[in-house]
């Protein structure tokens, strides 16, 4: 008698197979189409990650199916709209075009590594990816999320599907996680980078708002370290661009619900320094690694319209770091400092490689 065994089988030619590495390069996730309908899947995966929203499921359940997933759908779909590309969505378009420029600028450097990346949320999931390495006969993964700030909404969101899928998994490679990078000297010089290049073209601003995603301020009473990593890479870009303080103004954006956010919230700092007299602002994203809906549509669009609005005369919106070389170079070094002591050099051990075949061949598993 045999039982259904709860872990996926899987070919057993890799046994002996030469370590292989992998990066594996992890953002939030984001519709398939700017529609409702996919709007509601996106959103209805997102909402119900507990990592995301705290507040005890039964009581959230009912909000989520009752309200949100009811409303929230067709607008968000509408701002998707203004914002998709011919390729897809944004966010999807600059992860996926990273991670190629991650594993040419890792090969070029001499090492095998493999790179893809994964979406938390939508396709392709990190289970799908995670399996799909495995098959290509890598051993050893390094976790590296889009987010250089820690958060347990999004960093621990990403470890967690990680776990999710070895729980299912029986022979699991050698896993490494990023937590973090946000005070690294490559990303901090990549923005610091983008950022003149933008004042060279358009000369400065009277206010560079340097724009972070927000979240609950009580995850910040909890110990999540996320206000702490964004204020000090905010402070780390001001000194590399030479700001004194009152140059600058570091603030929160894309509150959601009406529970106390981190502050001060984006849009209405905008529109508190254009009633107070400031003509120009410029405003950066140092928290999102891809431009998205976050940036081009709550940013470039809406809070673009309230600063003029409320009297100030010109908004300029400087572009996350995207595909820029030195960002790529940057995210190249935080992957190989966590990879040390994992050989990247493919030598294949074809004799153990020959013997666990024929092994396994003798006993009828799976090849
Ligand atoms: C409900 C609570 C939310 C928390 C907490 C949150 C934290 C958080 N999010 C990002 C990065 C992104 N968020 C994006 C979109 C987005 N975020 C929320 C809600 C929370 N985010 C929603 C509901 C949405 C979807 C759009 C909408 O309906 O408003 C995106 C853009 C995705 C895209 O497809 O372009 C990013 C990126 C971070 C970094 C963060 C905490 C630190
Ligand atoms: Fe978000
Ligand atoms: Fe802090």
């Amino acid at each position: 008698m045999t039982f259904a065994s709860p872990f996926a089988p899987e070919p057993a030619h890799t046994h002996g197979q030469a370590p292989r590495t992998a990066v594996l390069l992890c953002n939030l996730g984001t519709p398939e189409a700017p529609t409702p309908a996919a709007l509601r899947v996106y959103l209805a995966e997102f909402l119900s990650d507990h990592r995301v929203v705290e507040i005890p499921k039964p009581i959230w359940w009912l909000i989520l199916h009752g309200i949100i997933l009811r409303t929230r759908p067709k607008k968000s779909a509408a701002k998707y709209a203004s914002i998709w590309r011919t390729e897809g969505s944004p966010l999807k378009v600059w992860t996926a075009k990273q991670a190629t420029l991650l594993r040419g600028w890792l090969g070029e450097r001499g090492h095998h590594v493999t790179v893809r990346y994964a979406m938390r949320y939508g396709q392709p999931s990190i289970a799908s990816e995670l399996d799909a390495l495995k098959a290509e006969g890598v051993t050893r993964v390094l976790i590296l999320p889009a987010y250089p700030q820690y958060s347990g909404t999004t960093t621990a969101s990403v470890f967690d599907a990680v776990y999710a899928w070895a729980q299912k998994t029986r022979t699991i490679p050698e896993l490494r996680f990023v937590n973090h990078y946000h005070d690294d000297a490559g990303y901090i010089n990549a923005l610091a980078r983008r950022i003149k290049a933008h004042w060279q073209d358009h000369g400065r601003p009277d206010q560079l708002v340097m724009s972070f995603h927000g979240v609950p301020e009580r995850t910040l009473q909890l110990g999540d370290p996320y206000h702490c990593e964004c204020r000090k890479t905010g402070r780390l870009l001001a000194e590399r661009l030479g700001l004194r303080a009152d140059q600058y103004t570091l603030t929160f954006q894309s509150r959601f619900g009406k529970a106390k956010w981190l502050q001060p919230y984006t849009e209405p700092t905008l529109v508190a320094l254009a009633r107070a007299g400031t003509k120009r602002v410029d405003v950066v994203c140092p928290g999102f690694t891809s431009d998205c809906l976050e940036t081009l549509e709550e940013i470039n669009q809406e809070a673009r319209k309230a600063f003029l609005l409320a009297g100030g005369q010109t908004f300029h919106y400087i572009p996350c770091l995207n595909d820029q070389p030195e960002w790529i170079g940057a995210l190249s070094n935080v992957a190989q400092q966590h990879m040390a002591g994992w050989p990247t050099e493919i030598v294949p051990d074809v004799q153990g490689l020959a013997d666990s075949r024929a092994a396994a061949q003798a006993l009828g598993a799976r090849q």
